[in-house]
C-alpha cells in the first residue's frame, strides 16, 4: 500500500519550482490529437493523470513519444478513423479528463465513444452541459453501457449558453467547435487560466478562438490544424498548495515559476490573515513566521477563491486564532478530509452540509489518515507537515494524480516526509528522524 510517512514540526524553508498545470494539460494533450501533424508540449506536468489520458490516446492510435520528464510529442495522424474510436480501460475510467476526448474526436472525426468520466469523488458532477454544447453544434449525444456516443454528420457552430459555469464543458465544447463550420458563441463560459492556455494551444494549431477568460468565448471553425509547439502554464493548484504548506507550517518559502496574477486571490486571503506574501514577475515568497488569523472563505469560479485549494486552506486556518468559516459551493462532498483531520486534533464543526466552521487550534498531533482525494490528500500531507510526531498519509495514490514529486519537493524544503511501502520502511524513516518530542 503506498503512503506517506511524515514527521511534523519543521517550518518549510527555501524555494520550489512548480510544474505545468495538471488540468489544463489534460486539456492541452487531448486537443494535441486534433491535427494529422507533431504537436511539441513542454512543460507537461508527469503525473498519474496525464499518464492515463495519453495511454488511452495510444490505445486508439496516437503517436506519442516522450522526450524526457515533462517533454511529449503527439501525433494524431494514426489514429484508426475508420473504426468506432473508442476510448475504455480500467485507468481512463478513474480520471476525469477522458470527457476531453469527446470533444477532441467529435471535432475532428465527428464521431467519438469515451467512457462515461471518474474523477475525484467530491460530488455528483453530471456532464449535462458539456452534452448540451454537442448536441447544439449538431451532434447526436447518447449514454449506453456506461458509454457517452457522440456522432454528427457536421458539426456547425451555435450559440450555447451553460447553464452553469463548467470548466469541463466550456473547454469541451471549444474544442469540438474549433473544427466545426462557421461560428460558436459559448455564453456563460467559465474563465479558469487552463481555458485560456488550451484556447491559447488551440489557437497555436490554427483554431481562431477568442475572448478566452471572459465569460463569452467566440469561436470561428476552420478546416484542420497544423504543428505547433507550446509549454503548459505554470500549475496554480500546485503552486497555491506550497503556498498553504508554508504559511501551515510557519515557514518561509520562494514559490517559483508561477503566474502571480493566477495566484492572487489565494494571495489576498494569506495576506488577510497574517502571512507576508512577496510578489515577483514569476515567483511568490510566503512567509508566515507567528501564527496565523481567522477568516471567511467562499469557493467560487475563478477568479473566486478555487474550490481546489479548499481543504488545504481549511488546514491553515484549522491553525490559526479565532474562528474561520469555509462555505464550499462548487462541489458537494469535498469535506471528506474533515473526519481525518479531527483525528489530528483539528476542532471544525460542520452545518448545513457546506459550510466548516473552524474554530483554530494550537497544534495537530499525528495521526494515520487517509487521503480522500486528491487535493484533500495534499491537505492532509501539509497538517502532518505542520503537526507534532508522526502522521501516516495512506491511499497516496489520489495525491499522485496531481503532484509530480510531491514529496520529494517538500524534502527539499526541510520536510521530513518519505514515501513508505512497508513496516520496515516505516521503521527505519522513524529510527532516521528520531522518535516523538
Ligand atoms: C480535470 C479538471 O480540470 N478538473 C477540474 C474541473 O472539473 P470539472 O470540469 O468536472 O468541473 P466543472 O467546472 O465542470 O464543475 C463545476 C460545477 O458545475 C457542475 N456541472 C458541471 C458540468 C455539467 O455538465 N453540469 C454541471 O452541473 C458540477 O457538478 C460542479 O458543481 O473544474 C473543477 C472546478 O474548478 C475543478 O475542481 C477540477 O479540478
Ligand atoms: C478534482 C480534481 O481533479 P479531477 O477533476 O480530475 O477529479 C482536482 O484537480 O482537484
Amino acid at each position: 500500500m503506498e503512503q506517506y510517512i511524515i514527521k511534523g514540526g519543521n517550518p518549510l524553508v527555501g524555494e520550489v519550482v512548480i510544474g505545468g498545470a495538471k488540468n489544463a494539460a489534460l486539456g492541452i494533450l487531448a486537443a494535441a490529437i486534433m491535427t494529422d501533424g507533431e504537436c511539441l508540449i513542454d512543460n507537461m506536468p508527469n503525473v498519474r493523470d496525464t499518464n492515463v489520458l495519453l495511454q488511452a490516446m495510444e490505445g486508439i492510435g496516437a503517436r506519442i513519444e516522450r522526450k524526457g520528464d515533462n517533454e511529449v510529442v503527439i501525433s494524431g495522424k494514426d489514429i484508426d478513423s475508420a473504426g468506432d474510436l473508442i476510448v475504455d480501460n480500467e485507468y481512463i475510467r478513474k480520471i476525469r479528463a477522458s470527457y476531453y476526448l469527446i470533444g477532441a474526436l467529435l471535432g475532428k472525426y465527428k464521431k467519438a465513444q469515451v467512457v462515461l468520466p471518474g474523477g475525484c469523488d467530491i460530488g455528483s458532477r453530471p456532464i449535462d452541459q458539456h452534452i448540451k454544447g454537442f448536441r447544439a453544434l449538431g451532434a447526436e449525444v447518447k449514454i449506453e453501457h456506461g458509454m457517452i456516443i457522440a456522432q454528427a454528420e457536421q458539426l456547425v457552430g451555435s450559440r450555447i449558453y451553460l447553464d452553469v459555469v463548467s470548466v469541463g464543458a466550456t473547454i469541451n465544447i471549444m474544442m469540438a467547435a474549433a473544427l466545426a463550420q462557421g461560428n460558436t458563441v459559448i455564453e456563460n463560459a467559465a474563465k479558469e487560466p487552463h481555458i485560456v492556455d488550451v484556447a491559447n494551444f488551440l489557437n497555436s494549431m490554427g483554431a481562431d478562438i477568442r475572448g478566452a477568460g471572459t465569460d463569452v468565448i467566440r469561436i470561428k471553425g476552420v478546416e484542420k490544424f497544423h504543428d505547433t509547439e507550446y509549454s503548459v502554464i505554470p500549475d496554480q493548484i500546485e503552486a497555491g498548495t506550497f503556498m498553504m504548506a508554508a504559511a501551515a507550517t510557519r515557514g518561509d518559502v520562494l514559490i517559483k515559476n508561477v503566474i502571480p496574477k493566477h495566484l492572487e486571490t489565494i494571495s489576498a486571503k494569506l495576506s488577510e490573515i497574517g502571512a507576508q506574501i512577496e510578489e515577483s514577475d514569476d515567483a511568490v515568497r510566503v512567509v508566515a513566521t507567528q501564527r496565523l488569523c481567522n477568516t471567511q472563505i467562499k469557493t467560487l469560479p475563478y477568479p473566486g477563491f478555487p474550490t481546489d485549494m479548499q481543504p488545504q486552506m481549511a488546514i491553515t486556518l484549522g491553525l490559526s486564532t479565532g474562528t474561520s468559516t469555509i462555505t464550499e459551493s462548487i462541489f458537494e462532498n469535498r469535506f471528506r478530509y474533515v473526519e481525518e483531520l479531527r483525528r489530528m486534533g483539528a476542532n471544525i464543526k460542520m452545518v448545513e452540509g457546506n459550510t466548516a466552521i473552524i474554530h483554530g487550534v494550537e497544534k495537530y498531533t499525528g495521526a494515520t489518515v487517509a487521503a480522500p482525494d486528491l487535493r484533500a490528500g495534499a491537505a492532509l500531507v501539509i497538517a502532518g507537515l505542520a503537526a507534532e510526531g508522526y502522521t501516516t498519509v495512506t491511499q497516496i495514490g489520489y495525491i499522485k494524480r496531481g503532484y509530480e514529486r510531491f514529496d520529494e519537493k517538500l524534502r527539499a524544503l526541510g520536510g521530513l516526509i518519505e514515501e513508505v511501502n512497508s513496516e520496515k520502511e516505516t521503521n527505519k524513516f522513524i529510527y532516521k528522524t528520531g522518535t516523538v518530542n
